[in-house]
Formats: structure tokens, sequence, C-alpha cells
């Protein structure tokens, strides 16, 4: 049982999430919750090389307010077959109250075939803050400048 307060994640199932395993954090100190592919029992989502596939997870995520939910790619699926998320670290909104899906692209040299229950991604529920946006004319001056791209040096 987990034994950490961050906030409460409701998650909605959907009629095709019906039976796949709830997003679950694998270790007690895992950053991120696994997310499981709710694809079709007999109808596994094949992925060829070089293509990219929407893989549903079967909920919806009410994340809490000042939070963001972030998706990202699991090492083991790249290490092992070159599969990763294309869009990664993906966002989440707060209020977002559509499906969350996993954008998973193969980069490595085989089909790859996305089965019922498959552990696709992580997402990680992450705090945000929103700026308050204003223009100006000057930006003000800093010891850095308009240094950056290496200017300190190796
Ligand atoms: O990997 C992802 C990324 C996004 N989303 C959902 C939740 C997010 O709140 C919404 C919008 O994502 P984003 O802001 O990245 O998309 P956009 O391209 O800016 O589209 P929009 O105009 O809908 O915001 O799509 C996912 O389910 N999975």
């Amino acid at each position: 049982m987990q034994d950490v307060l961050g906030p409460t994640l409701r998650l909605i199932r959907l009629p095709h999430g019906e039976g796949v395993e709830l997003p679950a954090y694998e270790t007690r100190g895992a950053a991120g919750m696994d997310l499981k592919a709710a694809v079709g029992e007999n109808e596994p989502l094949v992925i060829a090389p070089g293509r990219r596939a929407l893989v549903p997870t079967g909920f919806i995520f009410e994340i809490a307010d000042g939070f963001e939910g972030q998706v990202r790619p699991r090492s083991g699926l790249a290490f092992k077959h070159g599969i990763t998320c294309l869009n990664t670290p993906g966002t989440v909104d707060s209020d977002y109250r559509g499906e969350v899906k996993v954008l998973l692209i193969n980069h490595g040299d085989e089909d790859f075939a996305v089965t019922r229950g498959m552990r696709i991604a992580q997402m990680l529920i992450t705090p945000v803050v929103q700026a308050r946006i204003v223009e100006a004319t000057q930006a003000s001056e800093t010891a850095r400048g308009a240094g950056g791209f290496g200017s300190t040096g190796v």
C-alpha cells in the first residue's frame, strides 16, 4: 500500500477499459505509475518499424488542480524493442476529461505487438504553476546576458 501523501487521482474507467488493471506504482519508490494498454483482448495493435500508434489506456484521469500528468516512456521497451513515446513527455492537463492515450513510436526494426494489459508507458504526477504573462519592452540585465549554448565552456 502506498504510504506517500500525494494528490488524489480519480480514474474513470471507460467501457473498453473493463478488466484492465488500474495504473499502479510497481515499487515503493517508483516515480511513475505504469499505464496499461486497453486494446482488444484478441486484437493486438501492431506497430511496424518507423510507424506510430495512439494506444488507449481505458481511463479518464482526473488530475488535481495544480498538477499535471507526464506520460513518459519505459526504458525497458526502448532498450529491448526501440519503442518509445513520440511526444515525450506527454502532457495531461488537469482539466482534460478525455481518455488518456499513449503515442508510441517504433524505432526498432521489427513489428511490435501491443497486447491488452501490456505496460506501455508511465505517468508522473507533477506540480505545475501557471505564469502571469506580461509583455515588456526590454530584458533586465544579468551576468549571463545573451550567452548560451555552451557559452560557459565545457
Ligand atoms: O501523451 C498524451 C498527451 C496528451 N494527451 C491528452 C491530455 C492532454 O490534456 C490533451 C492535450 O494535449 P496537448 O496539450 O499536448 O495537445 P495539443 O496538441 O496542444 O492539443 P490541444 O489543442 O487539444 O490542447 O491530450 C494524452 O492523452 N496523452
